[in-house]
């Protein structure tokens, strides 16, 4: 008997707390550190929460090298079976991520070489910095100052399995995956000594790359050394493992009238405090929220009705009203004037301080993530002062649209643009909205999901309503290449939904 817990929310407040047995038991408690209801708790019950990242029982130590890395738990463990009794599928699909270091101090563009001249420009990048895209075996790429394949300085090949390619004139070991064919050959002795420094930090990451290699399988897409995630995860142990949380970010089931919904200033909510607008919200005092894990590798989970559908229509409605929508971009915002057929939808932001339906949107994300909502806006001097910043770590939420035929075929929703910062920024979480009922397609998709069934892509279907969560940090701080994915064509009627991102450990 696995007893999953509900989890308080609102912090510094007493709410009550579920705790449930999968044989459908439950037991109620005031709050969470109402220890003597926890201590008469049935005997053998795991309580669960969300735990630190640097927590987490698959982290292990690395042979002679101060890390603790993500090794992914045996398949077999994910449908409650005994290790070793169940083998992967192979995907269908190939796709992966590239990662293409540049290892000179010069700014240099990427392009794609589709084998026509010229290349397609993919992203500029500063001296020892990286961009990346995602990709498939046998394409090639080539860093240079002009789009002629010619004039490039380094040429790569993606080969399958080898997502890390780095361009790298000044040594020349032609063994070593994932090096680029540099045309020129220069020396270190032109380097400046800042310069050489960050050259050997990228040699040590590389080298450190190697050995994570070896002992998780996984490649390793960041710059070491980098912290574990601060921010909280969920554990996705086994397929259909839920998780219970209690918010009292309670849902909108009355449309209020747009005099009632102004712009406001975020506050934290006291005790005692009545909830806004409560007249146009359910009457229950809570709302419970079941998180359902859908895929372990990557871990994604399912929220049903976790807006309600006024909600819903109120961020369609404001986003008509207030919103020109634009053709969107790709990448992590690293390169906003990309363009591509790689995307091919309409999008705009809206901000939580919009309006108070907004403002409980997020209030109702961060208690699931289990998160303090200061966190997803400015903070006061007083508020989380470890974070470093006092912006928020989550992006405002970035409304798509999508006709018929429209998609935006795989890509990673992570860049690799901060990797010379000492906290590596990088986005970490995305909590994805269903605004409306898709009439045919227009499923998320992710395609590289481990799993011993199928070699397709889970695909999760656009339903009103409906949250997707995904964690783009393993508990090592490395990204996660699997969480990898897709908005396929929508086939029949149109798609609306919403990307809210969250970094870790904060914005950068
Ligand atoms: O539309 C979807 O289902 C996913 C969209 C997406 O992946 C993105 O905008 O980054
Ligand atoms: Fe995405």
């Amino acid at each position: 008997f696995f007893f999953l817990r509900s989890t308080p929310t609102v912090y510094g407040n007493l709410i009550p707390v579920r705790y449930e047995g999968i044989g459908g038991d439950s037991f109620v408690c005031n709050s969470a550190e109402d220890d003597s209801c926890r201590a008469e708790l049935p005997q053998n019950i795991t309580l669960e929460e969300a735990v630190p990242a640097s927590n987490d029982p698959n982290l292990k130590e690395m042979p002679s090298i101060n890390f603790r890395a993500y090794v992914r738990p045996d398949i077999s463990t994910f449908y409650n079976e005994e290790p070793g009794s169940r083998q992967p599928t192979s995907h269908a699909f190939n796709g992966q991520a590239g990662k293409f270091i540049n290892m000179t101090p010069n700014r240099l563009n990427l392009y794609w070489d589709s084998g026509r001249r010229p290349g397609h420009f993919s992203g500029s990048v500063n001296g020892f910095e990286a961009t990346g895209t995602a990709t498939f075996p046998s394409h090639r790429f080539f860093y240079g100052k002009t789009d002629d394949p010619d004039e490039a300085l380094c040429s790569f090949l993606v080969k399958e399995g080898t997502s890390v390619y780095f361009c790298d004139p000044y040594s020349d070991d032609q063994g070593e995956p994932g090096r680029a064919f540099s045309r020129e050959k220069r020396d270190v002795k032109e380097l400046s000594e800042r310069d050489l420094e960050f050259y050997q930090r990228h040699r040590d990451n590389l080298e450190f790359g190697k050995a994570y290699r070896d002992f998780t399988g996984s490649e390793w897409l960041g710059m070491y050394p980098r912290d574990p995630p601060r921010h909280k995860i969920w554990q996705a142990d086994f397929f259909g493992q839920e998780h219970h949380v209690v918010t009292k970010e309670t849902q909108f089931i009355e449309q209020p009238p747009w005099e009632d919904l102004p712009r406001i200033s975020p506050k934290p909510r006291n005790e005692g405090d009545d909830i806004p607008l409560k007249q146009y919200r359910s009457p229950e005092s809570t709302l419970n929220i079941t998180l359902r894990a859908v895929s372990c590798a990557p871990r994604i989970f399912e929220m049903r009705n976790f807006i309600s559908h006024v909600e819903a229509d109120h961020i369609l409605m404001l986003t008509n009203r207030t919103h020109e929508l634009h053709r969107s971009s790709t990448g992590d915002g690293s390169n906003p004037s990309e363009r591509d057929n790689t995307r091919t939808s309409l999008n705009t932001w809206i901000y939580r301080e919009e309006t108070p339906i907004i403002d409980t949107i997020y209030r109702r994300v961060a208690d699931v993530l289990q998160l303090d909502e200061s966190l997803l806006r400015y903070r006061q001097y007083d508020e989380h002062p470890e974070i470093g910043t006092k912006g928020s770590i989550a992006e405002p939420l970035q409304m798509v649209h999508y006709d018929p035929g429209q998609e935006y075929t795989a890509h990673h929703d992570f860049g690799y643009n901060q990797m010379s910062h000492p906290n590596q920024p990088s986005r970490s979480i995305n909590v994805l909205l269903y605004l409306n009922d898709v009439e045919q397609g227009g499923e998320t998709s992710f395609p590289r999901w481990l799993n011993a069934e199928t070699t397709g892509g889970l695909d999760v279907k656009p339903e009103k309503g409906k949250a997707v969560l995904f964690y783009m940090l393993l508990p090592d701080g490395n990204s996660d290449d699997l969480t990898q994915h897709a908005a396929l064509p929508v086939i029949k009627g149109e798609k609306w939904m919403s990307n809210l991102w969250i970094w870790d450990p904060y914005k950068g």
